[in-house]
């Protein structure tokens, strides 16, 4: 499927360096008035520049940007849209609402369903991943804010991390501390990102690493001011679409397949395990403790 989308992409470049006059004068008048196409719903806002090629996607389910089915379900529509669209070669996923990147998979849509909606719920999950880890675009992380568990495999699936200088913001996959546990796919997204090492003790620990650690680690690429996040993104974007998409997507491609390979060989029985490892009576105490302390913290 990458392949495949390499391929299509290829032209891009081309077209974009020999279009015709017409063409050319239609992208300087792009430099000039910045055109911006902009297809959002209710749960995502994206503005795509026609004259730079980017879209930057903005979460917005408040409270937390928490991965609900339906918000699962929106977002893997709007990248197929932009995955599609000749004129998109980049992307910067950011949260419109600071302090929170993502919260991470909605415990709600975990906690006291019928196993048909688990298993829809999860095939939406793996969809999410699909498509980003296997985006054909240059994909940056614009990290404002915390980011655990499925925020944090969100923003792992992207090439590049750029996050926001807070030591109160923090990002990981904290899965054991919610009694449950990373599937193997956000692990090889880790690992794939930080070695085996960090990621082998950070799931066992569901470790959260404030915004400096994660950058000792590895986790994310760059820190900056929090008002310096979008810019810096932009400016690291512009550098990496200077490299002509089909070689880019092509290496791309070349380190990531066998990673998605692994689930899309198994996706059925990834599905059925977790079904049956989330009905489980202990877990879904587990998970009604952890949403009982969330809310205690609160109050
Ligand atoms: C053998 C192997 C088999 C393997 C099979 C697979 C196993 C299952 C794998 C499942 C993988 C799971 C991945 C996940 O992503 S789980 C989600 C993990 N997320 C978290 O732990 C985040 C929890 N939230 C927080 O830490 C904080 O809320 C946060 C820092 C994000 C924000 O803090 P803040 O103080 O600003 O806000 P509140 O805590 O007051 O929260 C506001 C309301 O939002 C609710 N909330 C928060 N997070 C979630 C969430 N993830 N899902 C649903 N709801 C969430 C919170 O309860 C508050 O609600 P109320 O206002 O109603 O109290």
């Amino acid at each position: 499927m990458a392949a495949l989308g390499a391929l299509r992409s290829c032209w891009a470049p081309a077209r974009l360096l020999t279009g015709s006059a017409h063409h050319s004068n239609r992208l300087v008048l792009c430099q000039q008035t910045s055109i911006k196409r902009h297809f959002s719903n209710n749960k995502i806002l994206v503005e795509l520049d026609e004259a730079t090629g980017v879209a930057v996607m903005k979460m917005k389910n408040p409270p937390v940007n928490s991965l609900s089915l339906d918000f699962l379900t929106e977002f893997s529509i709007t990248l197929e849209k932009l995955e599609m669209d000749r004129g998109c070669r980049g992307l910067i996923l950011t949260s419109a609402s600071p302090k929170i990147f993502s919260a991470g998979l909605d415990i709600m849509e975990m906690c006291g369903k019928s196993a048909e909606h688990y298993g829809e719920f999860w095939r939406a999950v793996q969809e999410m991943w699909l498509k980003l880890y296997g985006s054909n675009m240059v994909t940056i992380a614009a990290i404002n804010g915390s980011s655990p568990a499925g925020g944090c495999l969100m923003a792992l699936c992207c090439d590049y991390r750029i996050m926001a200088d807070n030591p109160k913001y923090a990002i990981g996959l904290n899965e054991t501390q919610l009694g449950i546990v990373a599937p193997f796919w956000f692990k090889d997204t880790m690992s794939n990102v930080v070695g085996n090492r960090v990621t082998e003790q950070a799931l066992q620990l569901g470790q959260m690493f404030p915004a400096p650690e994660a950058l000792k680690f590895g986790l994310v690429d760059q820190l900056v001011p929090e008002e310096k996040v979008q810019s810096t993104a932009a400016s690291v974007m512009a550098q990496w679409l200077t490299v002509p998409d089909h070689a880019r997507q092509i290496t791309k491609s070349m380190m990531r397949k066998q990673t998605t390979d692994k689930l899309v060989n198994n996706r059925e029985a990834d599905i059925k395990n977790f079904v049956s490892f989330i009905t489980r009576d202990s877990i879904q105490k587990s998970l009604q403790v952890y949403m009982e302390r969330l809310r205690q913290r609160k109050q």
